[in-house]
């Protein structure tokens, strides 16, 4: 049986929220987003988890989070880096004896069991692959004028969310290479793999509900969601 693990990345600084408290601590309806994000791996078929913490969050994550919540399958909680893909090497480097990782951000806390599953049958057959859904809005490029610049066909953009999900070797090995090379351009883990992986990656389908909680607006999405799919429970109110 191949072993799975899921990565979840919760080091980040959230300075496009501009709270105080990192993002992945604001509370939703109670609950830290993290704690959605944790809860919906724990319910998937992944076989661990690693948590990803900021400097002085390890113990925060244990106590309030995965022991409270009885998360079982965080099996380790270990410090990030400055950039995402600093933490998400360190992530890497914790694994151990996994044969596939999905690698997902915390601030994602609506990932639906549909494309957990998707993503670790999709890995199994490609190698590397990740969750994005086609574009709704037209494209432009724009110079720093403001100028148009270009309207790319919008048949080929996706926006690209996470899990990314790959084959072990392939990007722990993918990542050794970037980060011996010195490259800071990456701003998600399929670039990496493209890079230095030497194997395709694909697109699975996503959801347009797994967006990232980036900005205060998305908060109030993220509550309103939460509210629409327990109506009458009062579970944000
Ligand atoms: N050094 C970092 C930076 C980001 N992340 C995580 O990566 C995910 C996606 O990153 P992003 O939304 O950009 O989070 P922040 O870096 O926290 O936000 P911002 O860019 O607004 O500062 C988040 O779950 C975040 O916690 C991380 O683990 N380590
Ligand atoms: C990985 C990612 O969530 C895919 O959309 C995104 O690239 C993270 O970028 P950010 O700059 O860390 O928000």
């Amino acid at each position: 049986m191949a072993k799975y693990t899921a990565i979840v990345l919760s080091a980040g600084k959230g300075s496009r929220m501009g709270s105080s408290v990192h993002k992945q601590y604001l509370l939703l309806c109670g609950r830290p987003v993290i704690y959605y994000t944790l809860k919906a791996f724990e319910e998937s078929p992944v076989d661990e988890i690693v948590l990803v913490t900021g400097e002085g969050e390890e113990e925060y994550c244990r106590k309030e989070i995965v022991e409270k919540y009885k998360l079982h399958k965080v099996t380790k909680i270990v410090k990030g880096g400055k950039e995402r893909y600093h933490s998400v090497f360190q992530g890497l480097s914790a694994c151990e004896h996994t044969d596939y990782v999905l690698i997902h951000d915390g601030a994602r806390p609506f990932i639906e069991q549909e494309v957990i599953r998707h993503t670790m049958d999709e890995v199994q057959k490609k190698h590397a692959c990740i969750a994005a859904v086609p574009v709704k809005d037209t494209i432009k490029k724009v110079d720093e004028n403001g100028k148009v610049e270009d309207t790319p066909p919008r048949k080929s953009l996706y926006m690209v969310q996470t899990p990314q999900a790959f084959s072990y070797s392939l990007i722990y090995d993918s990542y050794q290479k970037m980060i011996a090379d010195g490259r800071e351009d990456v701003t998600d883990d399929a670039m990496v793999v493209e890079a230095y992986g030497k194997v395709p990656v694909y697109v699975i389908d996503g959801s347009y509900r797994n967006f990232k909680i980036t900005t205060p607006e998305d908060l109030e999405m993220a509550e309103f969601m939460l509210n629409a799919g327990n109506p009458g429970k009062g579970v944000c109110s």
